[in-house]
């Protein structure tokens, strides 16, 4: 197992991003955020965009996974090989992908990109919505698997309530017992990130119940006016 994937396992990685048009986009704001949640003990850091995974690579000391997003619907996590290697240089130990089978945005295969990826040593973590994708993901070589496209329409606009694939986390595990499966997407409270370990996950992601200030506010807000 490669000592960066090694240094990850059973530890909390920490979703830092702020959306287009939110107070807190700024890559310093998301460098001090990194940084504070390194201080709580995160294992690992999730990041978008090229300035933010360059400013928190150089805040940080803990693995950092580097997506870019570009657009908001279909295929916009790292949607190609252009995208993935230019997190590369911008710093990202591990660069996450979307696995699922949509169409990508430059007409080619998952395949197309990740291959290059592996023969230049890239570390590739599969964002993932169903098992066929996680199979498939490791089938052509990448390094983690993640449950990241679960739930369609995820990212912020979720509920509290809403919880994460621990059943696909099962499923994948026992499936892949000796490979990376990371539990990622509405994982809101830490017993939601127990269960994940529970069910064999490699690591948890947590974005927005510890980075997203405006949606746990939101929560907050709602139960208090029930
Ligand atoms: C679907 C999608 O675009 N997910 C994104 C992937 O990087 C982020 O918007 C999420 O915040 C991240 O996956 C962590 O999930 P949660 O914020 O639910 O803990």
């Amino acid at each position: 197992m490669d000592p960066i994937i090694e240094q990850l396992r059973g530890k909390v990685i920490a979703s830092c991003q702020a959306y287009m048009g939110e107070p807190l986009r700024h890559p310093e704001t998301m460098a001090q955020m990194a940084r504070a949640c390194e201080l709580g003990g995160a294992g690992g850091i999730r990041c978008q965009g090229l300035s933010d995974i360059a400013a928190i690579k150089g805040r940080t000391e803990v693995p950092v996974i580097g997506i870019w997003k570009e657009g908001h619907e279909g295929v916009y996590i790292t949607p190609t090989l252009r995208h993935a290697r230019a997190c590369v240089m911008a710093g990202a130990d591990i660069v996450a992908v979307d696995a699922t089978d949509r169409p990508r945005p430059d007409g080619k295969t998952l395949e197309d990109t990740v291959l290059p990826l592996k023969e230049e040593g890239v570390l590739v973590m599969a964002d993932c919505a169903t098992i066929e994708d996680i199979r498939h993901a490791f089938a052509i070589g990448c390094d983690i698997a993640s449950t990241t496209l679960s739930h369609p329409g995820a990212a912020i606009d979720c509920g509290m309530a809403d919880g994460p694939d621990v059943e696909l986390v099962r499923q994948a595990v026992s499936e892949f017992p000796d490979k990376p499966v990371i539990c990622e997407g509405r994982v809101h409270t830490p017993a939601d990130a127990k269960a994940a370990m529970d069910a064999g996950a490699w690591a948890v992601v947590v974005g927005t119940a510890i980075t997203h200030p405006t949606s746990i506010t939101s929560w907050f807000v709602e139960a208090a006016s029930k």
